[in-house]
């Protein structure tokens, strides 16, 4: 277990994924309300079909999912559909296969308004029939890369991330791989939405973001990626890890800008963008985050691909070292920029007739 640090109350600079989504709440609901043509629809199928990519376990997938039916049944009524003619709804929960959809199931409401299902696969690839989905939905799950970008790994190659973890920090060259990584598979992604969605439906992406002209190592994320790096450095060091490990690490993760994305969404040109924002962390209603609660919600997102790659045995020592030397790190947190590190992309798949 961690130790609990006595550690000053910190202004908040890592938001957590819950109240992110209540502030995504309201941006759904006026998304609904004033984008979503309930038309095309009509005429498609006898079901309103949503998909939550990405959902892990939950809770956060119901929530969404909830938010997003509640919404559609008020647009409908709003338009003068008598309550009988709103549509059933089908919820497909995707998640890659090692993903414990059993944990999902189980939690799921017995008094859920839904139909679901569990949809195992990676979202880079097709998942659904065409023309079959009328919602889709991503929280904190597009930022994930398909693999590592392989020049990264490649000692010959310029970009040979030696004694980094992340492309924080590092040399423009293994920027660019992670990039274009990055640009590759939500090319991907879109291909594969673009098939399955409805025209005229809508898609609401969340993703770790980067504002643009600001390195990555200036943002929040960036800060602590760093910090993990140079504790696990310092574990290769003392002889407790390998260095060649070390060197072979890398977070499969990137956080786009706005920029990128807008013009990764107008290089796929199937959909059209009703509204994009960087959101403020500084949204959290709760406004206190404390070294103990960024150390235990970075655990949580990391500790697979830790695992997967150094055993799970060194899990405690690092996050024990990550948690000590936080006071070292919090100048530069608190200096950081965290104006917008949460980006809110909502998507129509365009018409063609
Ligand atoms: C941080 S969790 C987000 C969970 C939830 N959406 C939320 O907002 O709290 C990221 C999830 O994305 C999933 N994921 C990552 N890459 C994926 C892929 N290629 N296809 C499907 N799911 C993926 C992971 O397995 C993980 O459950
Ligand atoms: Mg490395």
């Amino acid at each position: 277990m961690l130790k609990s640090l006595k550690m000053g109350v910190l202004p908040t600079i890592h938001c957590r994924q819950r109240s992110y989504a209540e502030y995504i709440k309201e941006v759904i609901d006026e998304t609904i309300m004033e984008k979503l043509e309930i038309q095309p629809f009509l005429s498609a199928s006898k079901a309103f079909c949503i998909a939550d990519m990405g959902c892990s376990v939950g809770p956060n997938t119901f929530y969404s999912v909830q938010n997003i039916l509640d919404a559609v049944e008020k647009k409908f009524i709003s338009e003068g559909f008598a309550p009988d003619q709103i549509p059933q709804f089908q919820v497909f929960f995707n998640d890659l296969p090692f993903n414990d959809f059993n944990t999902l199931f189980k939690s799921l409401h017995p008094e859920k308004r839904y139909f679901s299902a569990g949809v195992p696969g990676s979202f880079h690839g097709r998942l659904f029939p065409d023309s079959s989905l009328h919602f889709v939905h991503s929280s904190y799950s597009l930022q994930w890369l398909s693999e590592v970008p392989p020049e990264v790994l490649d000692k010959d190659s310029p970009a040979w991330n030696q004694g980094r973890i992340h492309y924080t920090n590092a040399p423009e060259v293994v920027v660019e791989a992670f990039a274009a990584q990055f640009a590759k598979d939500l090319g991907m992604f879109l291909d594969a939405r673009e098939k399955e969605l409805v025209e005229g439906s809508m898609m609401v992406l969340i993703l770790p973001s980067s504002p643009d002209g600001i390195p990555f190592s200036d943002v929040p994320t960036g800060v602590l990626f760093n910090h993990l790096g140079s504790c696990l450095v310092d574990l290769a060091k003392e002889g407790l890890v390998s260095e060649a490990l070390v060197d072979s690490f890398n977070i499969p993760m990137y956080s786009v800008t706005p920029r990128e994305m807008r013009q990764l969404v107008e290089r796929n040109g199937c959909f059209s963008i009703e509204r994009m924002e960087l959101a403020d962390c500084r949204t959290d209603p709760d406004n206190t985050v404390t070294g103990y609660s960024i150390a235990m919600h970075f655990r949580a997102g990391l500790e697979g691909v830790i695992k997967r790659h150094f055993g799970a045995e060194i899990i405690n020592e690092l996050f024990e070292r990550f948690l000590e030397r936080m006071d070292d790190v919090i100048p530069s947190l608190l200096s950081s920029n965290a104006e917008g590190s949460q980006l809110t992309v909502i998507l129509k798949r365009k018409c063609y007739h």
